[in-house]
Parts: C-alpha cells; structure tokens; sequence
C-alpha cells in the first residue's frame, strides 16, 4: 500500500466531533458520581476560546465541567441527591459546567459563540448562555430533555434566538474509554 500518498489523510474528526470530544474529556474530571457534564465554547472561527491553555491554578480556560465552587473541597460537600434535606445534597451547590465554561473563558467578549455541552442544559444554565452571548448550542445527552427545567430552556433559546441542536452520533462513537486507556 503507498503509504507516501499525496493526499490529505480523509479520516480527521469533523468539527462537531473534534469539539464535543474535547467536552467529554472535559467532563471526565468531574467528581459527579451520577452526572459527568462537560462544556466548551467555540468562536466563530471554529477556534476553542483558551484551548487548554492552563494557568497557575491548573485551570483550563473557556472550558469546564460540573464541580463544586472553588475553595469548598470535593471531598466536604455533599454528592448525594436523595436526602430529604436538600442542605445535604449536591444540587444547592454543584457549579454546573455550562457556567465554569463561560465564567473560565479567556476573552471578554464571547458574543456569537458556540458551546458544546454533554447534557441538555438547565433552565439557569440557559440564562447565563443567552446573557454571556453565545448564540449555538449543540448537546450530546439529552436523559433530562423531558423536565420542565429543559423546556423553559427551549422556551428561553427559541425567544432568544439561540439555535440548540442535539450533536449527531451517527458518526464513529467516541469511546471515552479507548481514549482514556490511551493517556
Ligand atoms: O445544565 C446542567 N449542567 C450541569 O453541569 N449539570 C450537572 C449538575 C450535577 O452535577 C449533574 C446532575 O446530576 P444528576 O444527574 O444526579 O441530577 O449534572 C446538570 C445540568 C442539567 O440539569
Ligand atoms: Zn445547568
């Protein structure tokens, strides 16, 4: 076989691909025993604001997955979500990866961008994305589609003019594992 073809190698990731990839590697970091939820903004030049550019404090910028606000270890908050006392469960605390993505970018002006998220986003979510000016949104897993939460984010986007589209997997899976087995 001529390995020293001329043409350009044909089996590069797509966009889409190449982004919600790097959303669901992000998402690999969260300590969420139940969710892992990535996120990544885009520019219009299809660049990723702050590709895994990593500061001081071992930050990459512009992109993010859901943890527990800065300074409240992983290991003193609540992870749960059953307890009756919502004090003792994650969901008064968690930062969700839309907005560590949005509040970890590198340039001011985000206007026109695209995120790539692993989960149909929140309701909150959906309100800090239409007021940081991102106007696409483009999502892998859509389990919490059917809660009210996902439908007054439909609401708000589609009164917004944000476009948000489910990313199509037809393509070759990404298989986080043979990735991580790899690093
Ligand atoms: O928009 C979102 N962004 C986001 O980061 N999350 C995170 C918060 C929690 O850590 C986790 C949801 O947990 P659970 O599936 O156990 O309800 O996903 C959840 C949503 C949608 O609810
Ligand atoms: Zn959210």
């Amino acid at each position: 076989m001529d390995t020293d073809s001329n043409r350009k190698r044909q089996r590069y990731l797509t966009w889409d691909q190449y982004f919600m990839a790097v959303a669901l590697v992000s998402a690999e970091r969260s300590k969420d025993p139940v969710t892992q939820v990535g996120a990544c903004i885009v520019n219009a030049d299809n660049r990723i604001v702050g590709a895994c550019i990593v500061n001081a404090d071992n930050r990459i910028v512009g992109i993010g997955y859901n943890g527990m606000p800065n300074g409240c270890s992983d290991d003193d908050m609540p992870w749960g979500k059953n307890s009756k006392d919502i004090l003792n469960t994650k969901k008064l605390y968690v930062c969700h990866a839309e907005m560590n993505a949005i509040v970890n970018k590198i340039c001011a002006d985000i206007r026109g961008c695209k995120m790539y998220v692993t989960l149909y986003p929140c309701n909150n979510c959906a309100k800090i994305i239409i007021q940081s000016g991102i106007k696409h949104v483009v999502y892998f897993d859509d389990k919490n589609r059917h809660k009210d939460e996902a439908k007054a984010s439909q609401y708000m986007f589609d009164k917004a003019g944000i476009t948000i589209r489910k990313y199509n997997s037809t393509s070759t899976q990404l298989n986080i594992g043979t990735l991580k087995s790899r690093l």
